[in-house]
């Protein structure tokens, strides 16, 4: 293969993560002309309402995955965040590339922290994930719903309209925008979403010629990590619809994993914690989720 076109949303952070593969594509095959192909999907064009309410697994995939169909685009790039848990129709993830900061980052231009917000303040987020974890930590927080892409939600807080907002660090930082942290919300506080932080590469599953030339690009740890994630979050009927959170980390042999499900009216939530070998990252998915159950996560789920 001499050349490689590569689906992506047209926002800035979908075209920064697909320029970074791009990047790495030519890196590891000197000579390999490869091209983007922008596209807008439905999730980018229905601003007016929460994500949660639009429901449909794959808001932001289905563009990209009809223009490798139709062979417009041999490979599509997503945040793995965005990527349902599981793939539907003859798709699979070639790559899993290396995991930026995975966690969450309070955004405010009058505040350096959550814990000094005043009382009652005006916290923007539409993720439910989020106003779960903000409500079990700050019940007092009158909580807006707030859509749109990294630079729309900024300037929403610059113009006033809310006092902090809450977004994902690696969306920043990827943006030059590291400097508008204020504070990063780090577990076991403030637990991520399943595969925040990690860009994957998706193709028309069996297509080997485009999966051997994405290999190179994939990180063991961060497929590893996100494996377990994704496998609590599927196995608790995870979607954008329900509080659910999953982050695991690697050390020596050892794969850990914290979960969480959350009310987002009430900031009830149940954690649970396991850890197990490196060998089997779905198996301890399903151990945080059957602890989760054994909590009482399935009274907070749909
Ligand atoms: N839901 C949109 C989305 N998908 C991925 C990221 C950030 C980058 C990442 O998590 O890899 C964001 C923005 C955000 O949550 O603030």
């Amino acid at each position: 293969m001499e050349h490689i076109r590569l689906a992506t949303r047209e926002s800035a952070l979908a075209l920064w993560q697909t320029e970074h593969v791009a990047a790495r594509l030519r890196e590891a095959h000197p000579g390999l002309e490869v091209e983007l192909v922008p596209m807008t999907t439905r999730g980018d064009q229905v601003l007016d309402q929460p994500l949660a309410e639009i429901g449909g697994k794959g808001l932001f995939l289905k563009e990209l995955e009809v223009a490798m169909l139709e062979g417009r685009a041999d490979a599509a790039v997503h945040s793995l965040k965005d990527v349902p848990m599981e793939l539907e129709g003859p798709f699979e993830l070639a790559a899993v590339l290396e995991r930026a900061d995975p966690f969450d980052a309070f955004v405010s231009n009058r505040f350096a922290a959550l814990e000094e917000l005043p009382f009652g303040a005006r916290v923007g987020t539409s993720s439910l994930r989020r106003q779960a974890l903000l409500r079990a930590h700050r019940p007092d927080l009158a909580l807006l719903d707030l859509r749109g892409n990294v630079n729309t939600r900024l300037a929403k807080l610059d113009a006033g309209d809310y006092d902090a907002i809450v977004l994902a660090c690696a969306g920043l930082e990827r943006l030059g925008l590291g400097a508008r942290i204020r504070e990063r919300l780090q577990a076991p506080r403030f637990i991520p979403a399943a595969a925040q932080g990690a860009v994957a590469v998706e193709i028309r599953a069996g297509d080997e010629a485009t999966r051997a030339l994405f290999a190179p690009l994939d990180h063991e740890a961060t497929r590893l990590c996100t494996r377990a994630e994704r496998a609590m979050t599927r196995l608790l009927g995870g979607s954008c619809r329900v509080p659910i959170a999953a982050y695991a980390t690697i050390s020596k042999d050892r794969i850990s994993l914290e979960g969480l499900v959350g009310d987002a009216k009430s900031g009830q939530t149940v954690r649970g914690y396991a850890s197990g070998p490196l060998s089997e990252p779905e198996k301890l998915g399903e151990q945080v989720a059957d602890m989760l159950v054994a909590r009482g996560a399935d009274a907070l789920l749909p």
